[in-house]
């Protein structure tokens, strides 16, 4: 079954094409790597898959669901962590979830040992009761990760869930969700510039540049489009445009 698809998804912002035609499906249970240069269209996608953006043209379902008409029922099912989630820094953790538990409707009966576990799971149960702006980058990123999981959602949506982070916070991020994938029957989505990052997650990937899919398959059968079975000249070739040349930025191509 399809976690997610879209057909022939389109969104503009004025003269701008952010998605041009794009027709993905995601299988249920993988984790699922959106790859792209800045602009790709990757956030607009995300927008559009938890119902914050409608498509100009084309649909988005769900679990089977077109997102349009899904509503409350999709926002249960979608954990969504944005790049920045800017939480209020004079709460403590555990206030900021508890807060999150309520306006996702999870009972009053189960808030504490909901909070209490997603703390845990996350990593942060020895902070919970620290103010968030005394927080890290990284205990933010997990404290975002913790809020998505409150509503035990079968879709999990992370926005470049490392970037900026130290090589120590990728990699506890990464065992996290590796753990989760393991104990939990999620899908998890990720956008990312980061081809290592690809590599240690994903089972499948889509290369998204200027609005156009270029790519979506297996990691290993887009390993094997490039020269010497590597990401990194796979991934070049298909952003490159008909001449063979490179768009003028593209550092965020890290490995
Ligand atoms: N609210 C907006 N108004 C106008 N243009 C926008 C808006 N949001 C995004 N865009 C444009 O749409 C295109 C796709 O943007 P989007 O943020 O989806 O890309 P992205 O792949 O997430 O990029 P990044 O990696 O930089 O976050 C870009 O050209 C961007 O400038």
């Amino acid at each position: 079954m399809n976690a997610i698809q879209t057909t022939d998804l389109t969104k503009r912002y004025g003269d701008v094409v952010a998605l041009d035609g794009v027709s993905l499906s995601v299988e249920a249970g993988t984790t699922f790597g959106l790859l792209g240069t800045n602009g790709a269209g990757k956030s607009t996608l995300f927008r559009m898959l938890v119902g914050h953006l409608t498509p100009d043209s084309g649909n988005v379902t769900v679990g089977g669901r077109d997102v349009t008409d899904a509503g409350h029922e999709l926002r249960e099912a979608v954990g969504y962590v944005p790049e920045d989630a800017g939480f209020p820094p004079a709460l403590t953790g555990r206030e900021v979830l508890d807060y999150q538990a309520r306006i996702r409707g999870v009972p009053r009966a189960e808030r504490a040992d909901r909070v209490a576990a997603a703390l845990g799971t996350v990593g942060l149960d020895d902070a919970a009761d620290r103010r968030v702006g005394g927080y890290s980058n990284g205990m933010n990123r997990r404290l975002a990760l913790a809020s998505a999981l409150l509503a035990r959602p079968t879709l999990l949506l992370l926005d470049e869930p490392t970037a900026g982070l130290d090589p120590l916070g990728v990699a506890e991020f990464h065992r996290i969700l590796e753990r989760l994938r393991e104990e939990a029957d999620l899908t998890v989505v990720i956008t990312t510039h980061v081809l290592a990052e690809v590599e240690a997650l994903c089972d499948d990937v889509a290369v998204l540049h200027q609005g156009n899919l270029r790519f979506s398959g297996a990691v290993d059968d887009l390993r094997e489009m490039g020269e010497s079975g590597d990401l990194e000249p796979a991934f070049r070739s298909l952003i490159a445009d008909a001449e063979g040349r490179e768009p003028r930025a593209t550092p965020e191509v890290q490995r």
